[in-house]
């Protein structure tokens, strides 16, 4: 006798068959596959130790893309990539790169005073603003800054190169001030804590005195060290930083702080246009062969093959930044309207271990990584949120790491002979 299968258990059935589809569908949906691996692809790439650690963020560039140009037609500051990496790939020809600078008629250029214009992000400043045909005066002590940075100007009538420290005073009748003056990286910072500290304080007191003096637009170079070792994540402007005021790094966390806070000072009473970009960690072609920050660490020991030094476990987090977008991001916030401070920072983040790897896998697959002592009061996490730089300055990083990885190593493949 057939078995009879009373019809609810089908209508059961189908009901609970139905809904299972349904669920499918829905985790699909909130998970696409596609998403998954795009983050997969884009760490190059090395599946995160914690997921959790780690948020590419939406504001990252396609992982894919290609730039074969900087900056913007609205701002004029827009060339192929290639024309500018004549400018930093030698053998540099200075008939050439002086023949790219646009002209200008006297009463549309602006004098435009640069502080620490010899230095890494400082000379490609330099570079842009030359290139646009506007009238550069550099000042630079040479204490990170080297003058090799800027040499293809040296000569140019639209250009001055001074030796000078901007913890004394300084006069110039000039329009914009970027004030970028004060040693960036850890190692170079913590050399002489005095001295940070007067730079960033008495250097950002006289640029002030001169912004208010000649009426000049004055822009901050501050810093993603504002905000410490952070307890939110990502880092928004808001957010007002957590930072050790007695430890190692507070000479440069500090010190900018200050300059920070004296910047709004002379703007609310001395009435001083001011800007304050919070730049985040960011690396590049000119970077010092000793500049001790971990992008230049970890491509050159990998190209000497030597170990990757990791400080620490390698679980704390950074995002990085390509200098091209930086200079970009300068230069977008110099000539609008607002006034807040705007993080500039491309949050594609990694953490350290998987950076090293990164590296390793790029350069040499048969470099090794050793892990070191962690530094006192090292940030944990970082990662800009740039919601402001978009809504405000119409601002974002286009370059991927990778790109920006691949460019800096060819730039020091070719200008150290000794690798
Ligand atoms: O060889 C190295 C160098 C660095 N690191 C680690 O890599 C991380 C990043 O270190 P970096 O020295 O490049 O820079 P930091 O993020 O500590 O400071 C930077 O922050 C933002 C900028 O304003 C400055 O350029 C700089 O102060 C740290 O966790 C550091 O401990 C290594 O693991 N190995």
């Amino acid at each position: 006798m057939g078995v009879r299968v009373k019809p609810s258990i089908f209508v059961g059935r189908f009901i609970v068959l139905a809904f299972a589809f349904f669920c499918l569908i829905a985790v699909v949906n909130i998970f696409p596959l596609s998403k998954v691996m795009t983050v997969q692809a884009a760490v190059g790439r090395i599946a995160p130790r914690n997921p959790q650690t780690i948020n590419m963020g939406e504001n990252t560039p396609k992982q894919n893309s290609t730039q074969t140009t900087v900056g913007s037609d609205f701002i004029g500051n827009k060339f192929e990539l290639a024309d500018l990496r004549n400018l930093y790939l030698a053998p540099i020809d200075k008939q050439k790169i002086w023949a790219m600078v646009r002209k200008k008629a006297r009463s549309q250029q602006k004098r435009v005073l640069v502080t620490g214009g010899a230095g890494f992000v400082g000379s490609h400043l330099v570079d842009r603003l030359m290139l646009m045909g506007e009238y550069v005066i550099c000042i630079d002590n040479y204490f990170t800054g080297r003058r090799s940075n800027v040499e293809h100007w040296e000569g140019h009538p639209n250009f001055e190169l001074v030796r000078h420290d901007v913890e004394y005073e300084y006069t110039a009748e000039v329009d914009q001030i970027y004030h970028l003056a004060c040693p960036a990286s850890p190692p170079h910072y913590q050399y002489n804590p005095i001295k940070t500290l007067k730079t960033s304080s008495l250097g950002t007191i006289n640029m002030l005195e001169l912004a208010k003096k000649v009426k000049a637009r004055f822009l901050l170079t501050s810093t993603s060290e504002v905000y410490g070792d952070p307890e939110v994540h990502p880092q928004k402007e808001e957010y007002w930083g957590h930072v050790n005021p007695i430890g190692p790094r507070a000479c440069y966390d500090e010190g900018k702080r200050v300059a920070e806070t004296l910047t709004y000072a002379y703007h609310r009473h001395d009435n001083v246009d001011v800007r304050v970009a919070r730049i985040f960690n960011t690396f590049g072609p000119r970077m010092n062969e000793n500049d001790g920050r971990v992008v230049s660490n970890f491509i050159l020991q990998a190209l000497k093959n030597e170990p990757i030094t990791i400080y620490g476990s390698g679980t704390q987090t950074r995002s990085f930044q390509y200098v091209h977008d930086l200079v970009d991001g300068l230069m977008a916030l110099m000539n609008n309207e607002f006034k807040l401070p705007v993080n500039l920072g491309n949050p594609d983040e990694y953490t350290i271990a998987q950076f090293a790897e990164y590296i390793r896998n790029e350069i040499n697959k048969n470099s090794i990584i050793k892990n070191l002592n962690a530094t006192e009061d090292d940030p944990q996490r970082r990662q800009p949120d740039i919601t402001r730089a978009k809504n405000e300055i119409h601002w974002q990083p286009a370059f991927t790491v990778k790109q920006g990885i691949q460019e800096t190593v060819e730039y020091f493949k070719i200008n150290l002979p000794s690798l």
